[in-house]
């Protein structure tokens, strides 16, 4: 077995950051439309999460932000001329298409791509598949430059295979590893693939939600298994509990994360909860693993906390003592179930031994917390050699993107705003520079 490290892939947050209400069954996202973002803020506050993880010696990388405006897509819904017509036009017609072309929501890779690390797929290559996003039009207009952006990265085809997303049509929803968890004994080692769906299209026997949209399907986590080329038996599909999806529970990674043998979820995650993690233990079983399920019960924490606090919306980062620390975002201890209940798992001698707390408001109020910022890619050591190193994240360029950032981020954004063609040029001006210093000179096609 070779060596192997998960690196996490955060977000780098793009410049137009903004909250436009966009994401209909995100409940963050609609409570704070119309309210002034700071980009700047939102893209330190990313940093640092990074920087501090690099220190402590976990394995750190980034994915670029978007080109945007989106012109392509103006373009592709009739509105004409220069620039700044279009944005002119598109202002004064139609806000809301305006901010779907400026939104930053790339930053949340979690749901750039489903990714299965070589151990597990057939040819023994890293495989990514990138998501469509296609339930919110703001959201599926990032495929095509995720695509470009993990070609980039990812180009050796001896060791990498990424593929486009699936069909931009509600049969195949597909929203990345935000439905998605690989468990493991170690990430070098063949390890259980979980997917979570939230409704199937084509068997009306599983019921959906009613209230608020489910945005992955079953048959494009099934497509996905078959493109990654994994096993049947160490592959695992269970459903979202559709009663807390209509309670905000938009993606699995907001009830549940798993890293290593460890699934922390909530009572409530799944439809059939034993059922669930019945499934999910035999998985195990066929890669000489134990799962080791923490699981939060209603009368701990109520989901409605769950989604306030973003408690399950947590980085598991296994640490050289053979323990984990446990990463969330700071309204975890500004809720007081929460608060409790974490500081009695920290204190327990189960496999969680540390918390490490973060400020991410700024993204936490488009509801991303820390899960949501990073893509989990477990690389061997040849295959990180192999890919691009620019996007590793060093002390140096933590110096350098911090230094970009404060000259040409703004520190308020109110949606108004997107009307000044200014703000375009200073986002191109600004993702110019970035491409040289992520050394990816293709990056954008201006
Ligand atoms: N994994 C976290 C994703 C959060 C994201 N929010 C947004 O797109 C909010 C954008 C806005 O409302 O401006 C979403 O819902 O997909």
């Amino acid at each position: 077995m070779q060596k192997t490290r998960e690196y996490n892939f955060d977000g780098l947050v793009g410049p137009t950051h903004n909250y436009a209400g966009l994401s209909f069954g995100n409940v963050a996202s609609s409570s704070n439309i119309k309210s002034a973002s700071n980009p700047k803020e939102a893209a330190l506050q990313g940093l640092a999460k990074m920087h501090a993880l690099a220190q402590r010696g976990f394995a750190q990388a980034l994915l670029p932000p978007q080109d945007r405006p989106n012109f392509k897509l103006l373009r592709q819904l009739g509105f004409t001329g220069t620039n700044a017509q279009m944005i002119e036009a598109a202002a004064r017609t139609s806000p809301v298409l305006l901010a779907c072309a400026y939104s930053a929501s790339s930053m949340w890779t979690a749901n750039a791509a489903t990714v299965s690390p070589s151990a597990d797929t057939a040819d023994g290559r890293t495989h990514f598949t990138v998501a469509n996003l296609n339930n919110k039009l703001h959201r599926s207009i990032e495929h095509s430059q995720t695509e470009r952006a993990l070609r980039a990265i990812f180009h050796d085809e001896k060791h990498f295979a990424v593929h486009q997303a699936l069909p931009a049509t509600p049969a195949f929803g597909d929203e990345g590893a935000a439905n998605h968890t690989r468990l493991c004994a170690e990430h070098g080692a063949a390890g259980v693939e979980l997917f979570v769906y939230g409704r199937s299209e084509f068997d009306a026997s599983i019921v959906g939600p009613k209230k608020f949209p489910a945005r992955q399907t079953l048959e494009a986590s099934q497509a996905v298994a078959r493109l990654h080329g994994l096993q049947d038996a160490r592959t695992v599909f269970v459903q979202q509990n559709p009663h807390t999806i209509d309670q905000g529970v938009f993606h699995n990674d907001v009830i549940a994360v798993g890293s290593g043998n460890v699934l922390f979820y909530h009572q409530e995650a799944f439809v059939d909860e034993a059922a669930s993690i019945e499934k999910c233990r035999i998985a195990m079983q066929q890669v000489g693993a134990e799962l080791n399920p923490i699981r939060v019960a209603t009368a701990q924490v109520v989901v409605a906390d769950a989604v306030s606090s973003y408690l399950f919306n947590s980085q598991l980062l296994a640490k050289p003592n053979g323990k984990m620390a446990l990463l969330v975002p700071q309204e975890c201890s500004e809720n007081a179930a929460v608060a409790a209940y974490l500081k009695d798992l920290v204190s327990s001698t189960g496999a969680i031994d540390e918390l490490l707390s973060f400020e991410l408001r700024q993204s936490m109020r488009n509801g991303g917390g820390p899960a949501c910022l990073r893509l989990r890619v477990a690389l061997t050591e040849q295959q990180a050699n192999a890919m691009h190193q620019g996007v590793i994240f060093t002390e140096a360029l933590y110096k350098r993107l911090v230094t970009w950032v404060e000259s040409h981020y703004r520190d308020t954004l109110f949606p108004d705003d997107m009307a000044d063609p200014a703000l375009a040029i200073e986002v191109q001006t600004a993702l110019n520079e970035l491409s040289g210093i992520l050394n990816l000179p293709n990056l954008y096609e201006y």
